[in-house]
């Protein structure tokens, strides 16, 4: 079985290659990246004008299964995955009950094999239940196939057990994803603390819970010499403690999202609960810094943070909503719309931050088009005028402050393992 991608624009950051030529896949790998390959007896694509780039990779997505499959599971979110351009997705153990057993792990990755349409990578919790009082089998989990661990939606309160768990995944050299909130700072705020919140009489979650709990946790892995991994990066302070740690040696790595790039406070209203998450949407100058930290290298990874809650629940006050929306679906549009054709970020620092960085963070064998490598491939045009409509969402989320926006820039084809998942919208 031979796919030829022909003309397109090829983009490789792995070994910074960016020319245009044809991809040839065989057998599920990258076969040969060349100019003028023979047809022969592939099936033909002509991709001119679009970009071919290593499948999207995405480190922070919640599936909600087990438990929560009104709001999503494997088959749902997996197809809203590659009608985004993602290949890889690593989803979050925030479920119920909480993925914190070696068992749990394993069945959520044979649920992976049997119902997704990409890879979905799983993250167990680092504590029993997400409790932040003991720790989960973190060592089953790894022999069980955790890519990752993190005790996201919550932040671990007690120091010594987060770094009892630095100390122990030392040995298995896998990643913790922190959830950076200082609880008792944000108990009840739903929104960024500032001049917006005290306009609307709502309560905030002041930037310095995220700045403190940063603050922490990447020094103590500086101190235990572990590996962190900072979860939706949203104050400018917070972005500054990163860069000076990763200046001093520290093992630390760092995310953000679309969302927390482009949007202020400002888009938030009372009636209106799709701008409400966790950490909330900040002000300019927070934007400003998150760009510049993602173009100095400071953050690695742009995730969605990929939150489908029922739209029975998001319809609630905002008050009482729960966080977070989808994002699988939007992510590439808002990067390419609001950041690239808005001539804020180049496109290379953008495919290389949704593909071969996340995959460093993780050390998956992913990310890159290598002679050799899995046909994880999305093609992407750069230049496809859409409108966001939740009718049109493989995701069940239908909440989304980006419904209703015009974007320039879509996934065109998806390709997980060189089999085609997504074409023009269709997901297989
Ligand atoms: N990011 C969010 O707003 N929500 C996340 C959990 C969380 O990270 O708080 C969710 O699971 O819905």
């Amino acid at each position: 079985m031979k796919v030829l991608l022909k003309g397109g624009r090829v983009m490789n950051p792995a070994v910074d290659f960016d020319e245009t030529a044809d991809v040839l896949i065989e057998n599920g790998k990258v076969a040969k990246i060349a100019k003028d390959i023979p047809t022969d007896d592939a099936d033909v694509y002509d991709v001119t004008g679009k970009l071919v780039t290593p499948g999207l990779i995405d480190l922070h997505v919640h599936f909600r299964e087990p438990g929560q499959e009104a709001k999503e599971d494997f088959e749902s979110g997996s197809k809203a995955a590659v009608a985004g351009g993602f290949t890889t997705v690593a989803t979050m153990p925030n479920t119920n009950p909480v993925v914190d057993s070696a068992a749990l792990v394993r069945s959520l990755k044979k649920r992976a094999e049997d119902v997704a349409r990409c890879h979905v990578e799983i993250i167990g919790a680092v504590t029993k239940g997400q409790q932040g009082k003991e720790l989960a089998e973190l060592g089953d989990m790894v022999q069980a196939g955790a890519v990752a661990f993190s005790d996201d939606g919550h932040f671990d309160p007690t120091a010594k057990v987060l770094l009892n768990a630095y100390d122990y995944l030392h040995a298995f050299d896998k990643v913790i994803i922190n959830h950076e909130e200082e609880t008792s700072l944000v108990e009840d705020g739903v929104m960024n603390e500032g001049h917006r919140s005290a306009m609307l009489g709502m309560k905030g979650r002041p930037t310095v819970a995220e700045d403190i709990a940063v603050a922490r946790d990447v020094m103590l892995a500086e101190y235990a010499g572990a590996r962190v991994h900072v979860a939706h990066m949203s104050s400018a302070r917070a972005v500054d403690i990163v860069r000076q740690a990763k200046k001093r040696g520290v093992r630390v790595t760092a995310e953000v999202t679309p969302q927390h790039l482009t949007m202020t406070d400002d888009c938030v209203n009372l009636y209106d609960s799709s701008t409400k998450i966790n950490p909330p949407l900040r002000t300019q100058a927070d934007c400003d810094a998150l760009l510049a930290g993602l173009k100095d290298g400071t953050i690695d990874a742009i995730v969605t943070d990929h939150s489908p809650h029922a739209q029975e629940e998001k319809d609630r006050e905002y008050m009482f909503a729960p966080s977070g929306f989808p994002g699988l679906e939007t992510s590439l549009g808002v990067m390419l719309t609001d950041l690239y054709h808005a001539g804020k970020l180049d496109l290379k620092t953008i495919i290389s931050k949704m593909t071969w960085e996340p995959a460093k963070v993780f050390k998956l064998d992913a990310g890159t088009l290598n002679v050799g490598s899995a046909a994880d491939i999305t093609v992407i045009d750069p230049d496809k005028e859409w409108v966001v409509d939740a009718k049109n969402f493989y995701t069940k989320g239908s909440h989304s402050p980006f419904i209703g926006r015009k974007f320039k820039g879509k996934a065109v084809m998806t390709f997980v393992d060189g089999k085609m998942m997504m074409r023009d919208g269709k997901v297989k």
